[in-house]
């Protein structure tokens, strides 16, 4: 179980992330909602370790992560989408996903042949680029891609460090209409398979309402609801103040 408690950054005299305290199971899937600003991205950043927190805790299945760097976290488990600093673009797209197999497989291949080894990790990395519909693109430099490939190369990197916990950041944004059921079709296998744990910001309410089975809502840094999809989206106070469309049921979060 992924936990924060009373998780706090500022900037300056600014609370970005204010006292959030919430907890995780594996199995779900919680939607992040909130007006630009409300520091969905940043709470992301302060779980992952890409900011340290002023105040609070990141526990994951009770240990305190709060002191690791953000590499070390990613070993224990939290694995979060959507930086593309994470891909190598001068490599090809298969050894994108064979570096992160092998980083994840770590001391283990010491065990194995070389062959034998190479082998493995290349049958492997393929098999997680036909699951993102990639193979055919596997000898192509990251860096020539198009947007929404490296965003589905960004998942096939991600899924080959088996996290415990996904962490999705607007994963659909900039992508082509024929490109966005690709990447909601892998989240859906992921909670399918039932024994992860997946956040995801997403202003998109239709993605929200089909995939989440929780919705919390984030407001100038602090979690004002927490609830399922249905009952979290009707409250007044999130359609009209905090996802910044009016009561009347508009379907599009415009944050
Ligand atoms: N490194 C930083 N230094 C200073 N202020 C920051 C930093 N990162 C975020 N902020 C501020 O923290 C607040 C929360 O930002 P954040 O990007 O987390 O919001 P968000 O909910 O993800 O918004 P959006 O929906 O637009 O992506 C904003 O006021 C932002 O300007």
């Amino acid at each position: 179980m992924l936990e924060t408690r009373n998780l706090t950054i500022r900037f300056g005299g600014h609370v970005a992330v204010d006292r959030v305290s919430c907890a995780f199971v594996p199995g779900s899937l919680t939607a992040i909602v909130g007006p630009n600003g409300a520091g969905k991205t940043t709470y992301f950043n302060l779980i992952s370790g890409q900011l340290p927190a002023s105040e609070g805790q990141v526990l994951l299945d009770g240990e305190d992560l709060s002191a690791l760097s953000a590499p070390l976290r990613t070993r224990k488990g939290l694995g979060r989408a959507f930086q593309l600093t994470q891909l190598f673009p001068h490599l090809p797209v298969l050894e994108n996903v064979r570096l992160a197999v092998q980083a994840r497989q770590g001391l283990g291949l010491k065990m194995l042949s070389v062959w034998v080894n190479h082998k493995a990790l290349i049958e492997e990395s393929m098999a997680l680029l036909e699951r993102v519909r990639l193979s055919s693109k596997a000898q192509a430099l990251a860096a020539s891609l198009p947007h929404g490939d490296q965003r589905k190369l960004e998942v096939a990197v991600l899924m080959a460090l088996q996290p415990k916990v996904y962490l999705f950041d607007e994963p659909t944004a900039g992508m082509s209409v024929d490109e966005v059921p690709v990447v909601l079709d892998l989240i859906r296998d992921l909670k399918r398979e039932g024994r992860h744990t997946i956040l995801l910001v997403e202003h998109k309410m239709d993605v929200v309402r089909e995939l989440a089975d929780r919705v919390i809502v984030l407001h100038q840094g602090a979690l004002v609801a927490d609830g399922a999809p249905a009952e979290v989206m009707a409250l007044p106070v999130v359609q009209e103040a905090y996802l910044g469309v009016a009561a009347t049921g508009a379907e599009e979060v415009v944050a």
